[in-house]
């Protein structure tokens, strides 16, 4: 990756920005989303997968990673809740409302305006700079390309791409391309991130960068980040982890300080 500001003074600057409310990891917070009874099967007969077997999950304000093998059910938790596809049973609270009862229409404006998503390729669009791939959220939800462009910036920027904001996609690092993700993923200020494998292309050290970015990034605006990995030190840096095996929780750990530590 190309050298840029260090780490910390990342850190720093996203830990600047203006909160209308308060960080909190604990579980004191009202959930932001809740999952009951979930489950979600593929197939039938002999070839029927239970990919959930029953998951209860409050969200709350703060990073939670999902952990477990392959198979066990991480990523159909995570579009569940999201609201990508519908449960075959249980049910998904999020503001008083059910998303699964929710039209596909619904869903999807819902998605747009409350939700942000980080993959593990930022699936941004390779003929657009940076500042206009950031910029789409905010254009889909009717902002002059201007205005969306202005606040795309100012987020590259607490991301540490100052002056990579025409850059296409071709032209930046793995890591660069997760931070446009990133950027992109925070611009709508969502009342949750989901992320699948945001760090699974990228080497150790700078997955752990991405890693440090995104969850102070979402922590310092009081949201809340569902992070789904394989890897021990990404979790390291949640302040929460459910486990799961089978299509269930199977173990639950607090780390209330994991955010804070990152940032040392
Ligand atoms: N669209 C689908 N059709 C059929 N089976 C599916 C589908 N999506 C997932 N599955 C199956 O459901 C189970 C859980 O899959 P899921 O992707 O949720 O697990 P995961 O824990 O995220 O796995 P990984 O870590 O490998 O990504 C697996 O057995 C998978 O093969």
């Amino acid at each position: 990756m190309a050298a840029g500001p260090s780490l910390t003074r990342l850190l720093i600057m996203i830990d600047t920005t203006p909160t209308t409310q308060p960080p909190t990891t604990g579980h004191r917070s009202a959930p932001v989303i809740s999952g009951r009874g979930l489950t979600m099967t593929y197939g039938s007969g002999p070839s029927t997968v239970h990919a959930l077997a029953g998951v209860d999950l409050d969200v709350h304000p703060g990073s939670l990673a999902v952990m477990g093998p392959s198979g066990s059910g991480k990523t159909s938790l995570l579009h569940c809740l999201a609201g990508i596809v519908r449960p075959s049973s249980g049910h998904v609270q999020y503001q008083g409302t059910d998303l699964t009862t929710l039209s596909d229409r619904l869903r999807t404006r819902l998605r747009r305006d409350d939700f942000g998503f980080v993959f593990q390729s930022g699936q941004l669009l390779a003929e657009l700079p940076a500042n206009e791939n950031v910029a789409l959220p905010l254009m889909l939800g009717g902002l002059s390309l201007r205005e969306a462009v202005g606040r795309a910036d100012v987020w590259l920027g607490r991301l540490g791409l100052a002056g990579m904001e025409r850059r296409r996609p071709g032209e930046l690092s793995g890591g660069q391309l997760q931070r446009v993700a990133i950027a992109r993923a925070l611009v709508t200020e969502p009342r949750i991130v989901f992320a699948d494998e945001p760090t699974g292309a990228l080497d150790q050290r700078t997955g752990a960068e991405v890693m440090g970015l995104l969850e102070h990034a979402v922590v310092a605006t009081g949201a809340a980040l569902v992070v789904v990995t394989h890897d021990p030190g990404v979790a390291r840096t949640c302040a929460r982890t459910v486990t799961m095996a089978d299509g269930r929780i199977v173990a639950e750990h607090h780390r209330p300080q994991a955010a804070t530590a990152v940032a040392r």
